[in-house]
This record gives C-alpha cells, structure tokens and sequence, in this order.
C-alpha cells in the first residue's frame, strides 16, 4: 500500500484505487531500497545465513527510514496474504516474507532484501494495517489535506481485501465518533 500525503492544505480530497500489477500486494519498488547488510562489528556480509536461522545484522538502511519517516509525505508499505488453501495443496511455497517491520527478504536468497516504510506479515489485521498505513491520511482528509491511498500487486494478492471500502469506512466511522 502506498499513501501520499500533501503537507500544503487544499479544498479537496480523496482516495484512490485499487490496480493489479506485482506480488505482494501494495508494494512498490521505486521507493523501496536494496540494501547491503552490515553486521554489528561493521564489516559488510552477504547476509548468506538461511531465512530460518534470522541473522541479527544491523541494518543501517532502515534506521534512516525510521528517523525520515515523519518528513515523508509518502510512505510505501507490503503486506502479505497467507497462502490460501487451494495453493498449500497445490504446494505452492512462500518466496518473500516480512523480516522485521521494514524489510521484505527473499526466502530462497536471504541476501537479497529491501526496506520499505513498513511490512506487515500474513497474521496482520485490516483493521491494524489501517490505524498504521491510512487512519493519518484520512484524518488529514477531515481538515482539509489532499490524502491518496492505493493499493497495487498482482491479481489476488489481496488488494481488495485490504482496501474493502466496507472495512476502511467502518474503521473510519468508529474513528470520527
Ligand atoms: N490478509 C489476508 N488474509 C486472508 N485472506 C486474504 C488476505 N488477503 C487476501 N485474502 C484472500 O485472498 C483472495 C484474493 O484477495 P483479493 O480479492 O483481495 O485480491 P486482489 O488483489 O484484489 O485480486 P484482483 O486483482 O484479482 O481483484 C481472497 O479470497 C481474499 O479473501
């Protein structure tokens, strides 16, 4: 999910929609970064250690995205559906996952990574993708501050599910009363 936020105030607002183009769902690459791990005695690695054994490198990437984070006026999240049952029996297998609250690693290649503003895993809630990703930007909204949230990934990563306007005006309700 990707949302944008003007820091100039404006007349209008609005929310975006939802298109179909890469996996995980509302990713996007031109504002994420590849980084290279640095371990904590600072010498530069691979990072070769299997995604199952979570190398505990110090990643000095997304330190700089968390102290930019509140100059941002867009930011850029993934979130991750849990396979569904028909791809467990297809055997279908997982090829990224959430490492962290920022970085999305390959499972097969645990060297290749990238930050994003911030990544939810398969256990993540709607209604905790909203309070992190949309509730500022359509409180913004409310006083005047042009906001768009949009969601884009391959079909049925889960766009839908995670912007059901259903669920965001529920969110949305219960925030305004
Ligand atoms: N976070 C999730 N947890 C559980 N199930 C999910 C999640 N995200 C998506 N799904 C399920 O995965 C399926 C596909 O999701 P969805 O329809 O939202 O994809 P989509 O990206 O909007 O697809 P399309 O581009 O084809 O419209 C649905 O059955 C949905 O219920």
């Amino acid at each position: 999910m990707a949302s944008k936020q003007r820091s100039s105030k404006s007349k209008r607002s609005g929310l975006g929609g939802s298109g179909a183009v890469n996996s995980p769902s509302s990713s996007t690459t031109s504002s994420s970064k590849q980084y290279v791990e640095t371990s904590v005695d600072g010498q530069s690695s691979p990072a070769s250690s299997s995604a199952r054994s979570k190398p505990q490198f110090f990643y000095s990437e997304s330190l700089s995205v968390d102290a930019d984070r509140s100059k941002e006026n867009v930011t850029v999240t993934v979130r991750f559906r849990p396979l569904s049952p028909r791809e467990i029996r297809q055997g279908e297998e997982i090829a990224w996952y959430a490492d962290g609250e920022t970085i999305v690693r390959n499972e097969h290649n645990p060297s290749i990574a990238y930050a994003y503003d911030r990544v939810f895993g398969p256990t993540t809630t709607t209604r905790h993708v909203y309070d992190v990703a949309a509730q500022h930007v359509i409180s913004g909204a409310m006083e005047g501050i042009n906001g768009t949230i949009f969601a884009y990934g391959v079909t049925s990563s889960g766009k839908t599910h995670t912007m059901h306007v259903r669920s965001f005006i529920l969110f949305f309700t219960y925030d305004t009363l």
